[in-house]
């Protein structure tokens, strides 16, 4: 059972920048669905684009996964699929240990595996559904045209790439509404005015956002050529492209 985030709620004396360390493992799934407006429906949707998308004897890539949300679900999608491989990659050692035991926790014959990598440095291969859920904002802006290139090259034809993060607006006005109906969501989720600015300070240079366009940008560069929002919640939203 997760326990409930309260990494952020009595006053620190310095924020130090986010990290995906032990303290945040054991919130992480609490701490998620009360920070992302619509995270539970985009896990349950990549188990759809999942069943619909994905083709036999061909890898599937959850890359940042956490604890393995987006991975249970893929393989869920995947029940009437032969020779399909989950590859799951974080850099966390504390996350990599804990997905493991979570995906172990419930029984399949599909085959996952869990490597602990900078998911800059993992070769896509014969891939039919790649996931990056709320990952490629967390990579340094120079780092993210290599992996969006890297992942193309390795999706079959018509293959997909799900990208969720969470976005900033050129319109300063909707971006400012957009932001604070996000701080709503968090309040309406428990969080404090203390808990939701020491988060954001945390967050501060570590998870830098894109608009929509500069996603849509930097996917084109990287090869693709069908790519359109499938799901937007306030700031958060997911794009969904194909080779
Ligand atoms: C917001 S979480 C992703 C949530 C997860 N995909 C889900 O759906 O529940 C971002 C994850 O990306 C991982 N991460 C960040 N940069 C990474 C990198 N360069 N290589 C591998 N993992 C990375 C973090 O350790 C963290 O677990
Ligand atoms: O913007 C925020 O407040 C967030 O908490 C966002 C966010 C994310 O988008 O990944 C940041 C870190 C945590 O992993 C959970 C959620």
């Amino acid at each position: 059972m997760s326990q409930t985030d309260n990494i952020f709620s009595q006053p620190l004396d310095k924020v130090d920048s986010f990290s995906f360390d032990q303290q945040v493992v054991q919130v992480f799934p609490d701490m998620i669905k009360r920070s992302v407006p619509g995270y539970e429906n985009i896990i349950n949707s990549i188990g759809m684009i999942t069943q619909r998308c994905a083709v036999d004897n061909s890898n599937l890539y959850d890359l940042g996964c956490s604890l393995g949300a987006a991975t249970l679900s893929m393989r869920r999608g995947l029940d009437e699929k032969t020779g399909c491989k989950i590859i799951s990659v974080d850099n966390s050692s504390a996350m990599v240990e804990s997905c493991q035991q979570h995906i172990k926790a419930y029984k399949s014959d599909i085959p996952v595996t869990v490597l602990q990598d900078d998911i800059c440095n993992i070769k896509i291969e014969n891939a039919s559904v790649v996931v990056l859920n709320f990952t490629l904002q967390f990579l340094t802006p120079e780092k993210r045209l290599s992996l969006l290139t890297n992942i193309y090259q390795g999706l079959l034809p018509g293959g997909v790439l799900v990208l969720s993060e969470k976005f900033i607006f050129n319109d300063a006005t909707n971006n400012q509404l957009l932001v604070d109906l996000h701080l709503d969501f968090k309040r309406s989720h428990g969080y404090s005015e203390l808990e939701i600015s020491q988060k954001r300070s945390s967050l501060d240079n570590v998870l830098i956002s894109d608009t929509v366009e500069q996603h849509y940008a930097r996917l084109q560069q990287a090869g693709f050529k069908h790519n359109d929002l499938w799901y937007q919640y306030f700031n958060f939203g997911s794009i969904l492209s194909i080779k």
